[in-house]
């Protein structure tokens, strides 16, 4: 059974096509890190994967990823965890492109190929559509390069959520830091729709 075919994700009757932000960053231009210790783009996050997005045409988002020794599985393989987080972490920002906060409900993905230390994987992620608070996202990685073989692909739910999401949830060491952070703060800002 190929990834999205669950009906959570299959967009409802009444979802509307995407609405790219006017403000979203213009198509090649690199989105940067939501935030410094993310495991998935973060730089300041020595154990991460150090995923580097852009924008595309439309909503749409493309990265690249290279597996490192510390991402295998089996012996010179990529985790499929980790794969799955690399694939995580460019549907989420997408969310640069529409601006919005939001988290993943569901993730749904298929390896297609095993994906081998040192190679890198093309990532590209496109918002399906919108239903409310519900955004219907799809995304591939591919080897060799962006036009290579598909390894690894994922359809997902993100869910969109206030900021009281993370600064009532997240651990307050954290959260106090962000906030007393004014890069973070501002990266933040970048999210809210109508700021
Ligand atoms: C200055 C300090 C600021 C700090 C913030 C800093 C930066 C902020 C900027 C960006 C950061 C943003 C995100 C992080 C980015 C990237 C990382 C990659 C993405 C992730 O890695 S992110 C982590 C993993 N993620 C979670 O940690 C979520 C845990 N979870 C929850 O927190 C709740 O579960 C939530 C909020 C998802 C929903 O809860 P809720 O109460 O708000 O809403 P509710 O349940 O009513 O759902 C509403 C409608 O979605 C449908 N729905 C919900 N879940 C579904 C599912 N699983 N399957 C199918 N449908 C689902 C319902 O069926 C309903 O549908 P309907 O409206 O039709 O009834």
């Amino acid at each position: 059974m190929k990834s999205g075919t669950s009906a959570a994700l299959s967009p409802p009757a009444d979802a509307t096509p995407p609405v790219r932000h006017p403000e979203a960053p213009a198509p090649g231009e690199p989105l940067g890190a939501h935030y410094g210790q993310c495991f998935g783009c973060g730089g300041d996050q020595p154990h991460g994967l150090h995923l580097q997005a852009r924008a595309g045409e439309g909503v749409s988002v493309t990265a690249e990823f290279t597996v490192r020794p510390a991402h295998q599985g089996a012996p010179g393989l990529a985790h499929g965890g980790v794969l799955a987080s690399a694939l995580d972490e460019t549907l989420g920002s997408l969310n640069w492109l529409l601006r919005t906060i939001a988290v993943t409900g569901r993730l749904e993905t298929d390896f297609v190929r095993p994906v081998p230390v040192g190679a890198t994987l093309y990532l590209s992620a496109e918002v399906t559509a919108v239903a409310g608070r519900k955004i219907y996202c799809t995304a591939t990685g591919r080897t060799g390069g962006p036009d290579g073989p598909v390894a690894v692909r994922a359809d997902a739910l993100f869910i969109e959520v206030k900021v009281e999401h993370f600064t009532e949830n997240g651990r307050p060491e954290e959260i106090r830091a962000a906030l007393d952070d004014p890069d973070q703060v501002r990266r933040a800002r970048a999210f809210e729709v109508n700021p």
